[in-house]
C-alpha cells in the first residue's frame, strides 16, 4: 500500500490515527544535514537524517533504535529545534514548528525537553542541584501566572507579581489551564490556584471591583525567586531525591541520582514531548530498572509523550509502545512494539532481534549477521539505504546464481564505491588519465578475494573484467555503476517508500504482495547456505 502523498499515511496508519486522535507531532519528509564544507574542505554534507515521516501521538512512548551513528540523535534534537532541519516540516497543533522565531519559538522550547546519556557530562559541575533545576526556569522568565475569569462575560484582570494583566476584548484562557481562576459570583468570590503550581490559594489576594464590567485585582504574595525556588524543590523530590541535595553538586551523587536531576531539569517548564536520548545507557541494570520506572510514573502523572532512543531492545519492549527502527539516516520500520518484536517487517529489523537470544521473536532461524559496516552517510548509496547489506535483497532476473554469488558481487561494488569515496581517487583519476597503472594488485586482489571461488557465467565474467579495468583506469564510481547496471535490482536503483505490513510500516520492497516475505526470503536463504 502506498501512503497518501498529502499526509504521508496509510489508509492503515491514519485508522490508527483516528483512534488515537490528532498527532502531537507530525513529522514530513525531515532531513537535517551537517555540511562543513569550507575552502579546506570539499567533503559532502552528512545526512543525518534523511527523509523521515512518522507522527507521534499524545501520551505515547515510541522507542527509536538502530545502530551507532544512524541518526537517533539527530532526528531527535531536530524534533525538539536544537538542530535546524536542511528540509521537511514538524508539524504541532497546525504549526509547523520548524518556521518558528521569536516568542513562538520559545513557546515551542517549553514545551518539550531532552534527558541525555550521561548526566556526568550534561550537568554543571560548578553549579548546585537547585541551580541546575532552576537554570531553565531563569532562562524562560518563568512563571507569567495567566489568570481566567468565569462566571462574568467580560473582566480586565490587573496583577502585581508575576501575573499576566489582560484587559478585557484579550483572548481569555481556559480555565482549565489558567493558572489562578477568579470565579466572580454576585457579591463575592472564588479563587483556585493550578495544582502544580508551589503556590496555595493563601499567597494569592484577589479583590474585584465590580463597576460595571469587572476588574479583578490579582496579587501574588511570593516573589518570582521563592516561586522558582519552591518550583525546583518539588521537582527534585518528585523525582525521588530529597531535600538536603538541593545544596549538593552532581558530583557527590551517584549515576541514578544525576540522572534523577538531568530528568527534574527536563520537566521543569512543564513540557508535553520528552526526547530521552539513551538515558539508562550509563546506568547499571538495577538503577536502569528504576529510572525507567520513575519515567513511566512520571508519564502517567503528568500526561507526557515520550521519544526513548536506545540500543538496548530489551529495554524499547519494556517501555515502548510503538517502535521506530532507523538505518542509515531513515526510519525503515515503525508500528506497535509488539507487531514489530513479533513479525518484524524489514530485513534490518529482523537482524537486530536475531542477535538477541530470548527477543519473542518467532524467528527461529540462525543469527542474521549484517556483512560490513553501514555505507557512509555522506554518500547513502542510490536506491534502497540498506542494499548494501541486505540478507533479503531482491535478485536481478538476468542471472541465475547462487545467493553467496550475488553477495560476493555487491561486496565488490561495495569495494568499488569506498575507493571512489576515498581521497586516493582523484589521484587514481589522474594517473589513469595520463595511462600510467592505478593500484592494478589492489583491484585483481579484490575480485580475486571476492570471486575467487564462484563460477560465473562467462556473460557475468566479461562485466566483472569491464568493472576491474575501469577501476585500473582510476574510474572507481564508473566501475561500482557497471557492476549496479548488470547486477543489480529495483533495490539498487529505487528508494522503497513506506507500506503497511500488518500493523506496521516498513520501507521495504517485500512489504508488496508481489514478493515473497522478509523471514521466509531469509530462511530460504539461510538453508541454501547450508547445502
Ligand atoms: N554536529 C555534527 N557535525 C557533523 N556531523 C555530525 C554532527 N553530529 C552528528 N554527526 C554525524 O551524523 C551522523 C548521525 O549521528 P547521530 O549522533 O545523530 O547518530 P546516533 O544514531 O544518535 O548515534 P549514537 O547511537 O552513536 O549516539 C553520524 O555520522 C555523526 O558522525
Amino acid at each position: 500500500m502506498t501512503p497518501d502523498p498529502a499526509t504521508g499515511q496509510t489508509a492503515g496508519h491514519a485508522d490508527e490515527g483516528e483512534a488515537r486522535g490528532e498527532p502531537l507531532l507530525s513529522v514530513r519528509d525531515l532531513r537535517t544535514y551537517y555540511d562543513e564544507r569550507s575552502i579546506f574542505s570539499r567533503s559532502p554534507p552528512v545526512k543525518a537524517v534523511d527523509g523521515v515521516s512518522f507522527d507521534v501521538f499524545e501520551g505515547e512512548t515510541i522507542g527509536l533504535v538502530g545502530e551507532s551513528g544512524c541518526g537517533k540523535t539527530t532526528l531527535g534534537r531536530t524534533l525538539l529545534g536544537l538542530e535546524e532541519p536542511t528540509s521537511g516540516t514538524i508539524t504541532a497543533e497546525g504549526t509547523d514548528v520548524t518556521d518558528l522565531s521569536g516568542a513562538e519559538a520559545r513557546e515551542w522550547q517549553q514545551r518539550v525537553g531532552m534527558v541525555f546519556q550521561d548526566p556526568q557530562e550534561s550537568l554543571n559541575d560548578r553549579q548546585t542541584v537547585g541551580q541546575i533545576v532552576r537554570e531553565p526556569l531563569e532562562a524562560h522568565d518563568w512563571p507569567t501566572l495567566s489568570v481566567a475569569v468565569t462566571g462574568v462575560d467580560e473582566a480586565s484582570v490587573s496583577g502585581s507579581g508575576p501575573v499576566e494583566d489582560r484587559t478585557a476584548g484579550d483572548s481569555v484562557p481556559d480555565p482549565e489551564s489558567a493558572d489562578i481562576t477568579v470565579d466572580v459570583a454576585e457579591g463575592g468570590h472564588d479563587v483556585t490556584v493550578r495544582e502544580r503550581l508551589p503556590l496555595d490559594r493563601s499567597d494569592v489576594t484577589v479583590s474585584v471591583d465590580d463597576a460595571g464590567r469587572p476588574t479583578v485585582s490579582v496579587t501574588v504574595e511570593k516573589s518570582v525567586a521563592e516561586l522558582r525556588r519552591d518550583r525546583a524543590e518539588a521537582l527534585i523530590t518528585r523525582v525521588g531525591l530529597n531535600e538536603e541535595h538541593v545544596r549538593r553538586y552532581p558530583h557527590q551523587f551517584s549515576g541514578g541520582q544525576r540522572q534523577r536531576v538531568g530528568i527534574a531539569r527536563a520537566l521543569a517548564l512543564e513540557p508535553d514531548f520528552l526526547v530521552l536520548d539513551e538515558p539508562v545507557s550509563a546506568l547499571d541494570v538495577s538503577v536502569q530498572a528504576r529510572i525507567i520506572n520513575l519515567l513511566e510514573e512520571l508519564q502517567a502523572e503528568f500526561g507526557l509523550t515520550y521519544l526513548f532512543i536506545a540500543h538496548d531492545l530489551s529495554v524499547v519492549r519494556h517501555i515502548a509502545d510503538r517502535v521506530a527502527v532507523m538505518y542509515l539516516g531513515n526510519v525503515v520500520e515503525i508500528g506497535p512494539t509488539e507487531s514489530v518484536f513479533g513479525d518484524p517487517a524489514h530485513p534490518y529489523t529482523l537482524s537486530l532481534l536475531s542477535a538477541i537470544p530470548g527477543s519473542g521473536s518467532p524467528w527461529d532461524g540462525e543469527r542474521v549477521t549484517l556483512r560490513g559496516t553501514p555505507p557512509s552517510p555522506r554518500d547513502p548509496p542510490d536506491g534502497c539505504s540498506f542494499a548494501t547489506r541486505c540478507p533479503a535483497k531482491i535478485r536481478s532476473e538476468e542471472f541465475d546464481l547462487p545467493e553467496a554469488t550475488w553477495r560476493a558481487l555487491d561486496e565488490l561494488r561495495v569495494v568499488f564505491r569506498t575507493r571512489a569515496r576515498g581521497d586516493d581517487s582523484a589521484l587514481d583519476r589522474a594517473k589513469g588519465a595520463l595511462g600510467l597503472d592505478v593500484d592494478a594488485d589492489a583491484v585483481d586482489e579484490a575480485v580475486d578475494e571476492l570471486l575467487g571461488d564462484h563460477s560465473l557465467p562467462s556473460e557475468a565474467e566479461r562485466v566483472v573484467d569491464e568493472a576491474a579495468a575501469l577501476a585500473k583506469g582510476g574510474d572507481d564510481r564508473e566501475a561500482a555503476d557497471r557492476l549496479r547496471e548488470a547486477f543489480g535490482s529495483r533495490c539498487d536503483r529505487e528508494a522503497p517508500d513506506a507500506v503497511a505490513v500488518g500493523d506496521a510500516e516498513s520501507r521495504c520492497f517485500r512489504g508488496e504482495s508481489d514478493y515473497r516475505g522478509v523471514s521466509e526470503t531469509i530462511a530460504a536463504r539461510q538453508r541454501e547456505g547450508e547445502r
